[in-house]
């Protein structure tokens, strides 16, 4: 890299993004079309940054010197915050400890420093510089170096022995709340320009491609929608055994039906008028990286009864749902088609949009990739904000209307008065399920797909085709293939579906109200442990049992919404099949964002909780 001004394998100082902070990394490529360099941090953590994000190693030493014979910014914390200033007088004091006072072991005190303390980015930190602990001699404080992992058990007392100011490889250039009468710390008369923090670099992760990458996009882009034919097709054959495959196609001109176009655009319209009415909360999403919080409004609830309401209201009115039943594939493919028109206009506009509105991973460079996975973050027209909405709206609401209109399907064929035990169950379940999602809606600001995700024809063809038309197959089915069930299954099936949920729904709400407020006193009794990144992970509670327990209640509650359709046939256990497949990879995926976002704290979580899913097993 002869022209760029900081050289591979150079120790230079990064700034860590969305965040004023500045860490020792080393510098391991230049890309000169993006004119990011790809750094790596102390613990692990792969980044990509501006060069203005970037500063020479050297001045920061001078500078951090001399703040040291000053004040510290370790210093400033200690005389404001009690339990830092308790805890911080040996001389063997590392960041790394300090780290490791976050990770609580008896739970009312040491949570007590836990709100203090844990989420504060200075005082979480667990990169350390070598060249700092050089400095400062004692090669007690190498042994910590970057490792949260080999605190997890140790008494708090031992755990907060630190000494910042010698050793910590960062550096906080803006004047933080509790500095007290701290003056502005000396780098702002070398440098005005940090005068004030700039908006957070686009760090587009050096990563490998999900999903099989750019062949894979292919494949999945022409996959999905055959697969989606495909199952259709078979739900509606009388023995949808698999020797029966592959089915019949139906003459393509059938396909396209201009009044069932009409009614998927109405069902649109008609969702996103309830999501703009004034009514409801506005929520908080997570922070972005530029700092900024976007604001959600989530009505999903009152969406759903209204959507319920006028449901039954046409039912009264004489409307026949079960056109529903007997059109589904021509609504299926009015779907498709809006879900590709959709995705063509979000990968047009995030073309437009600056590099800090697109997200990790969707940026590859490979148009069918990129369409594919999606590149803007957050795509919003004013307040419209088209990844929640089509997320949480059409398909998810769509999905109960379906399965109601297939009750009333599967009363008008089998010429029944109610529909059976079996798709009262199916709907009723799924009716939980989905209004559970929509009453905690806020929740779903802290899931991958809305924080991490960027919105492509992945999310918008998931969202709009794939869970209205497959999410049903089991009603669908059970419309022509009746299993009828005694009271005792129903009563097991039934307490199944409730363990399923209350794992699922405990978990969740358990990692939300966390992310939302760390400091909450109602979650002082858990374990956690810092991250660089100035959020910390639970360690105990449900995230203490396996690291995806939302995943396990949702694989329960899916094996209780097969059950009701018997075992006659496989498809109606496509749904529990594929969520296996599709939670199994999405934890993986979860995993290497995680690792790369956390570094060596994520490693210490994945030693501490050994089980992905299943306790004990996988
Ligand atoms: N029915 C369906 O089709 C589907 C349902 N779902 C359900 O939706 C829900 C959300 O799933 P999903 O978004 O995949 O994943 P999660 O809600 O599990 O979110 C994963 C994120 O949680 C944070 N996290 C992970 N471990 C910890 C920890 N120990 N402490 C604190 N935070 C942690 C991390 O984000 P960070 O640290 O950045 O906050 C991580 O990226 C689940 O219940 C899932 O079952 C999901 C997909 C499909
Ligand atoms: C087309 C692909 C093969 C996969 C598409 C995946 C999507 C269908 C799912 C990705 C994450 C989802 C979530 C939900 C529905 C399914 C999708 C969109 C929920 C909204 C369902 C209700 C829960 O309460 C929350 C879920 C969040 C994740």
């Amino acid at each position: 890299m002869p022209t760029v001004k900081y050289q591979k394998d150079e120790t230079v100082m990064g700034r860590w993004p969305g965040s004023s902070l500045y860490y020792q990394v080393k510098v391991v490529g230049f890309d000169s079309k993006s004119q990011l360099y790809t750094v790596i941090y102390k613990d692990g953590t792969e980044l990509e940054l501006k060069e203005q994000d970037i500063r020479s190693a050297a001045g920061f030493q001078l500078r951090s010197r001399s703040r040291s014979r000053s004040r510290s910014p370790g210093r400033r914390r200690s005389r404001s915050r009690s339990p830092a200033r308790t805890t911080r007088r040996s001389s063997s004091r590392t960041a790394a400890a300090v780290a490791a006072a976050a990770i609580t072991e008896s739970a009312k005190e040491s949570s007590r420093k836990d709100a203090k303390v844990k989420d504060t980015p200075e005082a979480d930190l667990s990169s350390v510089t070598k060249e700092a602990e050089n400095n400062s001699n004692n090669k007690h404080e190498k042994k910590e170096e970057n490792n949260t992992a080999n605190k997890v058990n140790e008494k708090p007392e031992a755990k907060v022995d630190a000494e910042p100011e010698k050793n910590q490889g960062r550096y906080n250039l803006r004047r933080r709340k509790d500095d007290g009468d701290a003056k502005p710390v000396e780098t702002k008369a070398e440098e005005p320009e940090e005068k004030e923090a700039k908006p957070a670099p686009a760090p587009t992760v050096a990563t490998t491609l999900d999903f099989g990458g750019k062949i894979g996009a292919y494949f999945w882009l022409l996959f999905l929608p055959a697969w989606v034919l495909f199952l259709l097709l078979q739900v509606n054959m009388e023995d949808p055994s698999l020797v029966n495959f592959p089915p019949p196609l139906p003459p393509l001109e059938t396909l396209w039906d201009t009044q069932a176009f009409g009614i998927v655009i109405l069902w649109i319209l008609f969702q996103a008028l309830l999501y703009v009415l004034p009514v409801g909360k506005l929520s908080e999403g997570m922070p972005l990286r530029t700092g900024e919080r976007l604001k959600y409004r989530t009505n999903g609830f009152f969406a759903i009864v209204v959507s319920a309401l006028v449901a039954v209201a046409a039912v009264y009115q004489g409307i026949d749902l079960t056109y529903i039943h007997s059109n589904f594939l021509q609504l299926s493919v009015a779907t498709f088609l809006i879900s590709v028109l959709l995705s063509i206009y979000l990968y047009i506009r995030s073309r437009y949009v600056s590099a800090d509105q697109l997200a990790l991973g969707g940026n590859s460079g490979n148009v069918v990739y990129d369409f594919f996975k999606g590149r803007e973050l957050n795509p919003r027209i004013k307040n419209f904000d088209l990844k929640f909405f089509c997320e949480m709206r059409p398909g998810l609401i769509g999905w109960c209307l379906i399965n109601f209109a297939m009750a009333l399907a599967e009363m008008k064929q089998q010429g029944l008065d109610a529909p059976s035990y079996a798709m009262i169950l199916v709907n009723v379940f799924q009716l939980l399920y989905v209004v559970d999602g929509l009453w905690n809606e806020e929740a779903i600001l802290t899931t991958m797909d809305l924080m991490h995700d960027g919105f492509g024809f992945m999310l918008a063809f998931g969202d709009l085709v794939w869970v209205p038309f497959t999410y049903t197959l089991q009603a669908y089915y059970l419309v022509s293939h009746p299993n009828p069930l005694s009271p005792l299954v129903v009563a097991l099936i039934v307490t199944l579906k409730l363990v399923g949920f209350y794992i699922f729904r405990k978990s969740n709400s358990e990692k939300n109200a966390f992310r939302r407020n760390p400091s909450d006193p109602t979650l002082s009794y858990l374990k956690t442990i810092p991250t660089a990144t100035g959020k910390s992970l639970l360690v105990s509670g449900w995230w203490g049992v396996v690291r995806h327990p939302n995943y396990l209640g949702d694989l329960i509650m899916a094996l209780a919404w097969s059950l009701p359709c018997g075992f006659s046939h496989l498809l109606p256990w496509y749904y529990m099949i594929y969520f296996i497949i599709l939670l199994v990879h999405r934890d993986s995926r979860d995993m290497s964002n995680c690792r790369r976002k956390y570094g060596s704290a994520w490693d210490e979580y994945c030693r501490t909780v050994r089980y992905r899913i299943i306790p004990r097993v996988y």
